[in-house]
């Protein structure tokens, strides 16, 4: 049987090296290669996982029957506690062993389960933790940064005698070894107990019915869209043009957590029926791509806060929340450089007065996104959800021809009611943008490398909002961010309740739940965003001092 086959550690490099999509989920191998360009959830979130145990990522992303269905692409195990590798996306490089190299056989079969088990009794590799290392490197680096940052501290003007990358490197640095010590050691057992109390904790929320949608709460969802519709045509048929875009706006605000909990197949837990009524609302009622969204949102729910990786915190030159941007980042998700240059230096140290103005005007480059997104060839899937693309496409021509032509232009007498209305209509849904950023631009942005566990890094990076019960339906689900990131096909309304099992698992697991007042969560993004404007100052004048020394060139 070829999946009885046991696979040492070099074997699977190996086939990484060759190529290979090889996950790891309950010491079962899987080899993925066939759904590279087929997989509903996108191709980028199989990458993020390649030589990992995806175990706890495939369990919340997928029902029990889907992942039952995995098994047509086992082919093999491995013995003992997986040790996750650095997948390639992530800058993990991987070499075929020369005598492997004339023996790896790329299968192309249906199911892409054909490989060859040679019957061989593997050795079994326990792997061994790679905390030594890291602390290892962490001291190298520390040694190499602490005289520069003393320097900054003692000497707050252009006098600083470190180049720019050192200087990023100590900050980036400071702010990993302030999460090293204010979480959970890294070392296997601290993780693999975490990992194994959060199993416990989703068989918990599988078993209490958590994942059963209270449809009731939909209906009460529905009757206040359509009373804030009907108010807004309402008062557009009087021409109270500015009370209307209100209505209009608030409409948006609200409808759209309905199609975050489509989204994530959080209302049915049916794909069809579920992207559907995300196409329903995101595209037909509100005109921005539900596809555009989802294939941005899940790669940010698997690697939230990375700053290479998540496209939510790729913000330059308007924002950075951390200071790794400022060695011009490479997103992996949208293949460009995000070049940290002039415009960046000047934007990021005004970032802290600039964050409302531009949340306000956030939707209009929701618009642009999602059109760009519906331009390009790869946002017609393939495979069975094929048909997306087009009643996308179908959905969001309706809604610029409903609002531009037939509000704007036909409903609306004068260019100057007009333009009341359309910013008025989009300044309105601002807080929604706020929500949205407030759940992660004032955590952590440090990667902790491929030993932290799954729980511990959504916990990490994300933070809730508490709100009274009554004002839930303001947030839309968003204030339980760290319980939705931890299982996001709940349906919203149970997210409350389950709240309280995500508190005691970190009570028992002693990962901090980081949660703030709406006012006081607003307050820890403007302190971050000041922090990483100073420390963009800082940058600034490490790099006038070096190019008076002839040791960088401004250009
Ligand atoms: C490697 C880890 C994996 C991750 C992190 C992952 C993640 C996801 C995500 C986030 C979605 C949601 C798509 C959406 O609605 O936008 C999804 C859907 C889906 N995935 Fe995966 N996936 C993984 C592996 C797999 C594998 C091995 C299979 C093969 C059976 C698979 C089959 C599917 C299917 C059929 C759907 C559609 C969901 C449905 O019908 O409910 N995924 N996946």
């Amino acid at each position: 049987m070829a999946h009885a086959r046991l696979f040492t550690r070099r074997e699977i490099e190996s086939l990484i090296a060759a190529g290979d999509i090889i996950v790891i989920t309950q010491n079962t191998v899987l080899r993925l290669n066939a759904w590279k360009d087929k997989h509903p959830g996108g191709s980028l979130v199989l990458q993020h996982m390649i030589g990992r145990d995806a175990t706890h990522e495939i369990n919340i992303s997928h029902s029990p029957e889907i992942v039952r269905s995995m098994r047509h692409y086992r082919i093999g195990r491995v013995d003992g506690v997986w040790g996750n590798l650095i997948p390639p996306i992530q800058g993990g490089v991987y070499h075929l062993h020369p005598e492997e190299e004339h023996t790896h056989k790329p299968t192309s079969s249906p199911h892409d389960s054909a490989y060859e088990s040679d019957g061989s009794s593997d050795c079994v590799e326990i792997f061994e933790p790679e905390w030594e290392n890291i602390k290892e490197v962490s001291k190298n680096m520390r040694h190499r940064t602490n005289a520069g940052v003393q320097q900054i501290n003692t000497e707050c003007d252009a006098q600083v005698l470190m180049s720019p990358e050192d200087y990023t490197t100590a900050e980036m640095q400071q702010a990993l070894e302030k999460d090293l010590a204010k979480y959970p050691s890294l070392d296997v057992a601290t993780q693999g107990d975490i990992a194994a109390k959060f199993q416990l904790l989703h068989q918990r929320v599988r078993d209490e019915g958590f994942y059963e949608c209270r449809y009731v709460e939909y209906y009460k969802e529905m009757t206040r869209y359509a009373t804030l519709f009907a108010l807004f045509a309402f008062c557009l048929s009087r021409s109270w043009y500015f009370v209307s875009a209100c209505f209009l706006g608030l409409f948006w605000h609200q409808i759209m957590f309905s199609a975050h909990d489509a989204g994530h197949r959080g209302i049915t837990h049916n794909f069809t029926k579920d992207t559907l009524i995300g196409i329903f609302i995101a595209d037909f009622c509100c005109g921005l791509s539900i596809g555009w969204w989802k294939s941005s949102h899940n790669v940010h729910h698997l690697v939230p806060n990375l700053p290479e990786h998540d496209p939510d915190i790729q913000n330059v030159p308007l924002f950075a929340t951390s200071p790794s941007f400022f060695n011009s980042v490479k997103s992996s998700y949208y293949g460009t450089y995000f070049p940290w240059d002039a415009a960046a230096g000047v934007a990021v140290k005004y970032q802290k007065y600039t964050y409302y103005p531009v949340m306000a005007l956030a939707r209009f480059n929701l618009y642009v996104l999602s059109w760009l997104h519906l331009a390009k060839p790869h946002a017609r899937a393939k495979g069975t959800t094929w048909w997306t693309w087009y009643v996308e496409l179908t959905g969001i021509s309706f809604y610029t021809f409903w609002y531009f032509y037939v509000i704007l232009y036909r409903s609306i007498d004068t260019w100057q009611s007009r333009a009341i209305f359309l910013l008025t209509s989009h300044l309105v849904t601002m807080p929604l943008h706020v929500q949205i950023t407030l759940s992660h631009w004032g955590t952590s942005t440090s990667d902790l490398g491929p030993a932290e566990s799954f729980a511990q890094r959504q916990l990490r990076t994300t933070m809730d909002v508490e709100c009274p019960k009554w004002l839930d339906f303001i947030h839309g689900g968003l204030q339980f961010q760290a319980v939705h990131h931890l299982f996001p096909r709940v349906p919203r309304h149970n997210l409350r309740r389950l709240q309280e099992l995500v508190k005691e698992f970190c009570a028992e697991t002693k990962i901090e739940y980081l949660i703030h007042g709406f006012a006081e969560g607003n307050c820890v993004v403007l302190n971050k965003l000041q922090d990483v404007a100073n420390q963009a100052k800082m940058l600034a004048a490490c790099q006038t001092h070096m190019a008076a020394v002839g040791h960088y060139d401004l250009e």
